[in-house]
């Protein structure tokens, strides 16, 4: 007799899109409950068994009537990411989009999310407040989170910031001299960050631009990071090496970062759609 696998067969449809090259899985979970687990998501991540994406969106219904949805985020490797600048870009056009308007606002881990899209088509988020304080990072031991007391492979000491995520920041003089799928792994787990650290790398570029790179936490190098270009201007500002509004320029393209020294950080940038599909497989463990 026929095993009866269609009976239990899920299916959920998903949309894949990037901003800059930093590319999602978006489940749109607002209306049908769906449930998956940890092996599902790193399946699904598997760019040759599955979609493949840097960090997986998941929307649903928001209990807060402020919200028009809630948005959550998953790393590649299975673990919750607190903040995603370039997912909650992507997230608010698909939004937007729905509805046809311009305008939305997000219930996140680290707070309400206002998103507007600008008159040339780009996306602009108001993302959280930066903390700063060492325990807010966090990191393992008090210290000033200017000057990290951290010293390997020749880098001097990063600036610790927290954009409802981790980040660490190394100002570097030449970044392609960098081997950074090499050093990053010791970095994102060094006992300093005891929640892992997404880890930046940027060059100075003038006093209105940086370049950076990013090694993020649960998902490795990616060709751009939302709110490691936050933290990394955040921690420029601060070490006075840019001013409040500064172009970061990633390898997938480049964000427009706005930070006036206390307050909301202000990211501004592009979205894509890829394609859309449909997950299918029985219960939580989805073939894709
Ligand atoms: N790509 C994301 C960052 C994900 C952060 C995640 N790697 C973590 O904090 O664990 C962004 O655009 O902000």
């Amino acid at each position: 007799m026929a095993k009866p696998y269609r009976a239990a067969m899920q299916r959920i449809p998903f949309i894949k899109m990037h901003g800059l090259g930093n590319d999602f899985v978006l489940i749109d979970r607002r209306e049908k409950v769906l449930e998956f687990d940890a092996a599902f998501v790193t399946r699904i991540a598997d760019r040759h068994r599955g979609v493949g994406f840097d960090q997986l969106v998941i929307l649903d219904a928001s209990a807060d009537a402020d919200a028009d949805a809630r948005i959550n985020f998953l790393n590649s490797d299975g673990s919750l990411a607190g903040a995603c600048g370039n997912g909650t870009r992507c997230a608010a056009r698909y939004l937007m989009d729905q509805s046809a308007i311009d305008e939305i606002s997000l219930a996140s881990g680290s707070g309400l999310l206002r998103a507007v899209r600008l008159a040339d088509g780009q996306i602009k988020v108001g993302m959280t407040e930066p903390r700063l304080a060492w325990r807010d990072i966090p990191l393992a031991q008090p210290c000033d989170t200017l000057h990290v007391p951290l010293r390997l492979f020749g880098l001097g000491e990063p600036v610790a910031v927290n954009m409802g995520n981790p980040h660490a920041v190394f100002f570097v003089d030449d970044l392609d001299s960098l081997d950074i799928p090499a050093i990053g792994p010791t970095l994102e787990r060094h006992p300093m960050f005891p929640e892992r650290a997404n880890i930046g790398f940027a060059q100075i570029v003038s006093h209105e631009a940086l370049r950076l790179r990013v090694f993020e936490r649960g998902a490795g190098l990616t060709l751009a990071c939302g709110s490691g270009a936050c933290a990394a201007v955040v921690a420029a500002v601060r070490r006075e090496l840019v001013g409040p509004a500064c172009q970061v320029q990633l390898d997938g393209g480049e964000l427009s970062i706005a930070w006036a020294g206390a307050g909301p950080v202000f990211m501004t940038g592009p979205t894509a759609y890829s394609f859309e599909g449909m997950l299918v497989g029985e219960g939580n463990h989805v073939d894709v």
